[in-house]
C-alpha cells in the first residue's frame, strides 16, 4: 500500500502544531489511522503523541551550545535541517514499514528554511513517504503583510513541486463580521485588492513594485486559501477532503468496520457530514 503524508509548513506561530493536533484528533474521531512526526528541532511543546521526533536526532539547543559551531537560533535551525537532510536513514528507520500510513509532518516555522535547507529536507521526507503539503497562515493579517505571505506560499509551491493546500488558520478568533471581511482574501483578486489600498500606495516606485507582485501572484492563479477553524468539525472535514483529494488518498483503501463505542457502532462525523449534505 502507498504511504501518504502532509508536510505542514508555514510561518512561525501560524498554528502548524495546533493544526497537527486538531487534525490528529479529527481523524481519530473518523476512525482513521494518522500519525504525527515532529520535524522541528527547536520545538518545546506540542500537544500530540509523536511517531518520531527529530530532536532524537538533533536539537537546536545542542547546536547553539557547541563552541566549535557558535550558531544563533536561525543559523542553528538551518544547520539542524541540513544535518537532517544528510541523515535520512534516521527518518526511514523511525517510520518503519507500516501499511496504510498517513503521516503529518510538523515542520519548523522559520521562513528562510523554505527557500533552502528545509526544501531538501522536505524533498527527502516526501521521497521517504509520499506527497502533499499544507501551508498555514494565521487569519489575522495586515494587507501588506498578507501579500508577502502569499508570496511565501507561492514560493514554497513553486520550489517544491508537490500538491499544496493553503489554509487560513485561527479563524475561530474572528468575529462573524471579520470572517465576512476576510472572505475576499481567501481567493484573492490581487488587482482589485491593490485598488482598495491605492490610498496608501503614494510612492510611484512602490506602486509599480506592488503591481508587479500582484501580476506574479495572479499569473500563477494558484494561491487560494481554505478557512481553518479548529472548533468547526465540518470545516476541518472539508480541509481534510481537499487534501485527501490532492493526494488521491482512499482510492485503493479497503472498507473498515467502524469502531464500536459501548456496544453501539459509532456514527462518525464523516457520515454526519454527508448526511447533512444529503438533507440540504
Ligand atoms: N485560537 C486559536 N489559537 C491558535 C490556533 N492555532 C494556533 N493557535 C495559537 O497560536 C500559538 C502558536 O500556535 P502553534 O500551533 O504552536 O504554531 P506553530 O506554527 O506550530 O509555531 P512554531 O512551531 O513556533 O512555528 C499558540 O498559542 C496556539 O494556541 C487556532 O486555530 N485558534
Ligand atoms: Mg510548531
Amino acid at each position: 500500500m502507498p504511504r501518504y503524508a502532509q508536510l505542514v509548513m508555514g510561518p512561525a506561530g501560524s498554528g502548524k502544531s495546533t493544526y497537527c493536533a486538531t487534525m490528529l484528533e479529527h481523524c481519530q474521531n473518523l476512525n482513521r489511522s494518522v500519525q504525527v512526526v515532529n520535524l522541528d528541532p527547536a520545538a518545546e511543546h506540542f500537544e500530540y503523541p509523536v511517531m518520531a521526533d527529530i530532536r532524537e536526532l538533533i536539537q537546536v539547543d545542542d547546536v547553539m551550545e557547541d563552541d566549535s559551531l557558535r550558531f544563533g537560533p536561525n543559523g542553528g535551525l538551518i544547520f539542524c535541517m541540513e544535518y537532517f537532510s544528510n541523515n535520512f536513514d534516521w527518518l526511514e528507520e523511525s517510520l518503519g514499514h507500516v501499511e496504510d500510513d498517513y503521516i503529518l509532518f510538523d515542520c519548523p516555522g522559520q521562513i528562510e528554511l523554505y527557500t533552502s535547507a528545509c526544501n531538501e529536507a522536505a524533498c527527502g521526507a516526501t521521497a521517504a513517504v509520499g506527497v502533499s503539503r499544507v501551508w498555514s497562515l494565521p487569519g489575522r493579517l495586515t494587507v501588506h503583510g498578507r501579500d508577502l505571505q502569499v508570496m511565501a506560499a507561492l514560493s514554497a509551491m513553486v520550489m517544491l513541486e508537490i500538491p499544496q493546500v493553503n489554509i487560513m488558520t485561527k479563524m475561530d478568533l474572528l468575529s462573524p463580521k471579520s470572517k465576512k471581511e476576510i472572505e475576499k482574501y481567501l481567493d484573492p483578486d490581487m488587482y482589485s485588492m491593490m485598488e482598495d489600498n491605492s490610498v496608501s500606495l503614494t510612492s510611484k516606485k512602490f506602486r509599480k513594485l506592488t503591481k508587479a507582485i500582484c501580476g506574479l501572484i495572479d499569473d500563477y492563479s494558484m494561491v487560494r486559501f481554505l478557512p481553518f477553524d479548529r472548533t468547526d468539525e465540518e470545516g476541518i472535514n472539508i480541509v481534510l477532503q481537499h487534501i485527501d483529494f490532492s493526494i488521491q488518498y482512499g482510492e485503493d483503501l479497503e472498507f473498515k468496520e467502524p469502531k464500536e463505542i459501548d456496544g453501539e457502532p459509532s456514527n462518525t462525523n464523516f457520515d454526519e457530514f454527508f448526511q447533512d449534505r444529503d438533507d440540504s
